[in-house]
């Protein structure tokens, strides 16, 4: 349903993004994941329309967010990471007014809000005015504007930043089941969250993609090497020896996790081995292993292929040179010259859209310095 195509985004002298290539499908959680500064806001800013690309082509079903701005926004909601709310609004009253302009059918309007209203969890708040609320629940009311036209696609920036624990899980707990009829990117630092709501993950670094994969599976795409933990029966030398002579890994030694009474570890351990073993690729070598040490009749009492946590495959890549990793296409690629560098300003088709967020955005952008 999203189609990001080559997108590059320069600020005056200020390298944003660059030749991000990437789709969303229709149901997909995707989290979008970076250093400070690494691109995300934004890509978001982009795809939500608020920014224009200096160049490349972002649609949403087929219609280019550029050149239609108002048709794909209403697809799309957004959430930055400081909602747009007015204090001097009640929760009801912003509300209307985001649904107006949103163009949400006046003859629908309640009933929209009374939904949401309900499904964020904001009933008996209605006549609350916005700048009691507290975090968590500005947090909630963003979310319904962000939702009151009931977009395909919703775009969160942060969405749990600043918030306590508990409100940190009740938002999660909002956006996975908004993620049940919804697509959603969400951009965060807190890289479990990804874990726990995200189908997919994207990592951006210093304005390129090194990564698109699912979380469970992105252990196999780093460039590291295959890791093994094995616990073999016999002595640690003989065992050395035959890995040495098979040439292929790297081992590192481990301790037996039993904790047992001296004579009996150190018993244990004179006919014990336990290693965590490296390959040179990516490859798996286990079958490889298993043949290797049943010929020298050294059994294998346990292996299990260790997988590396999001934290590391976050660490490597956003503390690497760009250009280094996973970015495939990205990789290599030359910025343009300076003339077709230039950022575009916001067109007319945009001031909408901008009127909505430009309360919190402009927050950001004084100074041309971003959080
Ligand atoms: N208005 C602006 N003017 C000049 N440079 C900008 C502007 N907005 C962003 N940048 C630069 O673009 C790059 C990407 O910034 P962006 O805010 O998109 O990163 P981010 O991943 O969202 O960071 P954070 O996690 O800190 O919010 C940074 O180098 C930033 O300094």
């Amino acid at each position: 349903m999203l189609k990001v195509q080559q997108v590059s985004k320069w600020y005056e002298g200020n390298r944003g993004v660059h030749k991000l290539d990437f789709e969303m499908q229709r149901g997909e959680i995707v989290g979008f994941l970076g250093p400070n500064g690494a691109g995300k806001t934004t890509t978001m800013r982009m795809i939500t329309g608020y920014l224009q690309p200096s160049e490349g082509v972002i649609t949403i079903d087929g219609i280019p967010i550029q050149d239609k701005g108002r048709q794909a926004r209403s697809k799309i909601g957004y959430l930055p990471e400081t909602p747009p709310l007015y204090g001097d609004m009640t929760v009801q009253s912003y509300l209307k007014f985001v649904s107006s302009i949103r163009d949400v059918p006046a003859r629908e309007q309640k009933l929209r809000i009374s939904e949401m209203i309900s499904r964020l969890g904001l009933n008996g708040r209605e006549k609350q005015w916005v700048r009691s609320l507290s975090k968590g629940y500005k947090q909630r009311l963003g979310l319904a504007g962000a939702m009151i036209h009931n977009p395909d696609l919703l775009v969160l920036d942060e969405p749990t930043s600043g918030l306590d624990p508990n409100q940190i899980l009740e938002i999660r707990q909002l956006i996975q089941e908004i993620g049940e009829n919804h697509t959603v990117l969400l951009s965060t630092h807190i890289l479990p969250e990804v874990d726990a709501l995200c189908n997919r993950v994207l990592i951006i670094h210093e304005g390129e993609l090194v990564l698109d994969g699912r979380p469970d599976a992105l252990g196999g795409s780093m460039e590291d090497g295959f890791k093994v933990k094995v616990e073999i029966k016999g002595q640690r030398e003989q065992v050395l020896d035959v890995l040495r002579a098979w040439g292929k890994v790297e081992a590192e030694p481990l301790t037996p996790s039993l904790s047992q009474d001296d004579e009996k570890q150190a018993e244990i351990e004179r006919n014990w081995t336990g290693l965590l073993l490296t390959g040179a690729s990516s490859e798996d070598f286990r079958e490889e292993l298993f043949y290797v040490l049943s010929e020298a009749k050294l059994p294998i009492l346990e292996m299990k292929k260790e997988n590396l946590s999001l934290e590391n495959i976050f660490q490597q890549l956003t503390t690497r040179e760009p250009g280094a990793g996973q970015a495939g296409d990205q990789a290599g690629q030359h910025l343009p010259s300076a003339e077709n560098a230039a950022s575009r300003d916001v067109t007319a088709d945009d001031e909408e859209a901008v009127a909505l967020g430009d309360k919190a955005e402009e927050e950001k952008d004084t100074g041309g310095h971003r959080s």
